[in-house]
Parts: C-alpha cells; structure tokens; sequence
C-alpha cells in the first residue's frame, strides 16, 4: 500500500561537523536526544557555539541526520607536581536505533588518532556507566567521596582551626569576578583538576531557572584571610524545609576549595551552621577532603565511595613524562594497547624522586611487569594503587618487588580530584 512500505536506510557515514551552522545545531540536537533530555530546543546557542569545538565534533549520519555524536575540549589537566594538555571527550551519543552495532566502536578509534594527530598524550572522560569505556583503554582513575550529614552532628573538634578572616555571600557577577583567579593559583596543587576558560565558567556559572527542574538557585561565598585577600570559594544550595515549626531544610555543596585548611574550614563551618538547615549534601570531595578530619565524630559524616574521570594514555612516554614521582623509579614494563599500536611493547621508565621520567622503548629487554593501558590510566594521577590492581590479577609482576617499586613512584601525597563537569 502506498505510503506504508519505506525503505531501509542506508549504512551510516563517518561525518565531521563542518561549518555550517545548521548541520552544527543539528549537531546539539542529537547530543540532547542522545542523553534522553526534553529540552529539545537550542535557548543557548549563542553559549554553546563558544564552548564546543566543532573541529572536534563528528559522528555518523544517516542521509544527512546525526545518529551518533562524539567531541573533545581542548584543556589541560593538572599530573602530579605537572600538568599535560589533553582531549575532554565528551557528548558520546548513538541513537537508539543504531545502538550496537560498533557505532562507538568506530568513534572511540577516530577520536583516539585524532588525539594522537593533535599531539595530546592523555584523553579524559566522565563515563555515563561504567561498564563502557575500559574496552578502549580508559582506566578509572579518580576516586570521589559523595558525602551527607545531619548538620547538627558535624561539629569541629577543639584542633580545627577557622582561621581569623571572614566569610562573604556574594553575587553571582561577584563570584565570578573573584574566582577564577584563585582557582588558577589552586590549580597546579591538585592532580586531576581542569584549567578553567572563560566560556567554561560562563558555562558553570549559567544557572538558568529553566535549568533548574525544581532545585534551588546556586549561592555564592567568598572567604577572605584577614590580611583581606580571598583564600576560599564555595558554590552551594539551600533547599528550604521549614513548615513554621519543624526544620529539615538541606544545604548542597556544589564546589568548594580554599588554599588552606583553616580558610577551607571557615567555609565548611558558614555551610553547616546556616540557620534553618539540618541536613549537608555534597556529591563529590577529594578522597583526601579534610572535613571529615576535623570533625568530633567523624563518623556522623556518612560517606559513598565512587569513582569520577576515566583516564586514556595515548602517547605513552609524553604522559609519563608529564608529570612527576614520589620515589625513584627504574622498571622496565611491557604494555598492551589494542587501539593504539605505538603504546604497545617494552619500555623503560627511569625517574629520581620529585622529578619527571624518562621513558624509552627498549628491545631485548625482559620486563619487571606486564600491564594494561587501561590500568595505566587508572594509576596515571596516583588516585588508584598498582598493587591493588596487582592483587586484583590485572598486573603481572615478573620480579619481585617491582609491583611496589610503581606502586610507591605512582603514589602522590594530594589525590585527584577533578570539579570539572564536561
Ligand atoms: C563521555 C561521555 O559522553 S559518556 C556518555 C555515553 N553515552 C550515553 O550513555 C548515552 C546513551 N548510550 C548510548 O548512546 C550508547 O549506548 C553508547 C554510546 C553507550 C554505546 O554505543 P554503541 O554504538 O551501542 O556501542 P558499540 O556497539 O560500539 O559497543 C561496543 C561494545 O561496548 C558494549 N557496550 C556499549 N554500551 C554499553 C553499555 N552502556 N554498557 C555496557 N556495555 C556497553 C557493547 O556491548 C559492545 O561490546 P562488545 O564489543 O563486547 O560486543
């Protein structure tokens, strides 16, 4: 019967958003779709055309219509005692009618020689599940605390110190003037941490009501060390509950960081003593985040491990080489990369403490251990111990000792964190 029969669409098409506008916005759409949204329309246009790179944006289409979507930000990320520029992957879509059939597949190798071509040793991502991404070398490498408490029970102990400064709530026009520089300072301090653009603050920042789906306005506090110059910065919501009589209002911690731990706890203390709040929200702190050290009972905080950013060697000696050692470190390893070929063999890894490796390919050498990409990347920011890979049978250690020998030169005092969604 006419108009009923319709024939099979044809295979999709590796594509690369070009420079027209309409394919661009067609672009977004898909993104959108592909993560289930409703908001279909493209109200910040004039945002997002800044934030994404669209030399960086492809995906398969299907008689000119996206069924798949990939990118990458260009940034740097901050190694320990280094930084090193990397690809942050990002809007990772197939539609539902496409879905396995090696559609992703077939992006995660484009992206991967792309990131190679573009010279950025290391790729970062947020994994929407967590079952997706290690079969194409990315290893989970920063752990996350999501922590929660009744206010009333997180008291100090007599050791914390507040710091004599003072605490601000601003203006988000004021926040956004302060911060950025202060975040800048913070910033080579903590492994697993994004630089910040301009167009990525706007971004963070936006806090459109239309964004909201019911959740309160984001608030903004600035703690200035008495000498008067800002040391602290805290975004956050207050989700009021309070009937006339009984309180249970709920403060949510949306990024917190000070340049040290009095100014930190000066921050804490002005969110957990906000009147009419019984109950702290924070859906990500650092592994090593103070709080709970200075508390009485620091049992009261409960605390949820998980895990955050996925991390994605793809030039071997240019990662290793980005970022520093907490002990002397010379090992050979053999590494296996079915993606990508020049990060599979034999290398030498030869490091003084405190100092970046040197890292060469070597032949007729036997290895001291054998491991994956994947777990590489998961070890790259020191958030994730070797030997625990290693008990796990991820890691084959051919001499012994030298599965602690990695383990201790991965290592880092400060554990990655990364506050950047992206
Ligand atoms: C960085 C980010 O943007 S994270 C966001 C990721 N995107 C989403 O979660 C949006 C919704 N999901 C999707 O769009 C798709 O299901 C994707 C992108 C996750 C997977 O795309 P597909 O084209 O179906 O993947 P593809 O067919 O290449 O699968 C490759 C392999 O991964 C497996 N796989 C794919 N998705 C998943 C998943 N969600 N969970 C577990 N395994 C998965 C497949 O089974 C297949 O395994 P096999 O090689 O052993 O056969």
């Amino acid at each position: 019967m006419a108009g009923t029969h319709r024939p099979r669409p044809p295979m999709p098409t590796l594509t690369e958003a070009g420079p027209d506008e309409q394919q661009r916005q067609d672009f977004l759409r898909a993104v959108i779709r592909g993560f289930h949204s409703d908001n279909l329309s493209l109200d910040r246009w004039d945002l997002d055309r800044r934030l994404f790179e669209f030399d960086r944006c492809f995906g398969f289409t299907v008689d000119g219509r996206w069924v798949a979507t990939c990118a990458a930000y260009t940034r740097q990320l901050t190694t320990p005692g280094g930084s090193v520029p990397i690809g942050a992957v990002t809007t990772v879509t197939v539609a539902p009618t496409h879905r396995r059939r090696g559609l992703l597949t077939a992006m995660m190798r484009h992206q991967l020689a792309d990131l190679h071509r573009r010279q950025e040793p290391v790729a970062l991502l947020w994994a929407s599940e967590s079952s997706i991404y290690g079969r194409f070398g990315y290893g989970s490498a920063v752990p996350r605390l999501l922590v929660s408490g009744q206010t009333r029970d997180l008291e100090f102990g007599p050791w914390a110190e507040v710091g004599d400064g003072w605490v601000e709530e601003v203006t988000k026009e004021e926040f956004a003037a302060a911060t950025p520089t202060l975040h800048a300072r913070l910033l080579p301090d903590r492994p697993g941490a994004l630089d910040r653009p301009a167009v990525f603050w706007e971004r963070d920042l936006l806090d459109r009501p239309e964004d909201r789906h019911g959740s309160p306005a984001v608030r903004y506090a600035l703690y200035s060390a008495a000498s008067g110059e800002l040391a602290g910065y805290a975004r956050f919501k207050v989700c009021s509950d309070w009937n006339g009589e009984q309180v249970a209002g709920e403060v949510e911690v949306v990024e917190i960081d000070a340049v040290d731990t009095p100014a930190r706890a000066a921050l804490w203390r002005f969110l957990l003593d906000l009147d009419l709040i019984r109950r702290l929200k924070v859906s990500s702190v650092a592994v090593d985040e103070p709080l709970r050290h200075l508390l009485a009972d620091p049992r009261a905080l409960d605390m949820v491990f998980s895990d955050s950013v996925y991390v994605r060697i793809v030039d071997l000696p240019r990662a290793l080489q980005s970022r520093r050692y907490s002990t002397a470190l010379d090992l050979v390893i053999e590494v296996s990369d079915q993606l990508l070929e020049h990060n599979q063999g034999v290398f030498r890894i030869v490091a003084e403490a405190g100092s970046p490796a040197q890292v060469t390919r070597v032949e007729n050498r036997q290895p001291d251990l054998r491991l994956g990409i994947r777990e590489l990347g998961a070890i790259y920011l020191g958030g994730v111990s070797l030997a625990a890979l290693h008990r796990a049978g991820l890691v084959t250690e051919h001499t012994p000792g030298s599965v602690a020998e990695m383990a201790l030169a991965f290592d880092w005092p400060i554990k990655p964190y990364c506050p950047d969604n992206f």
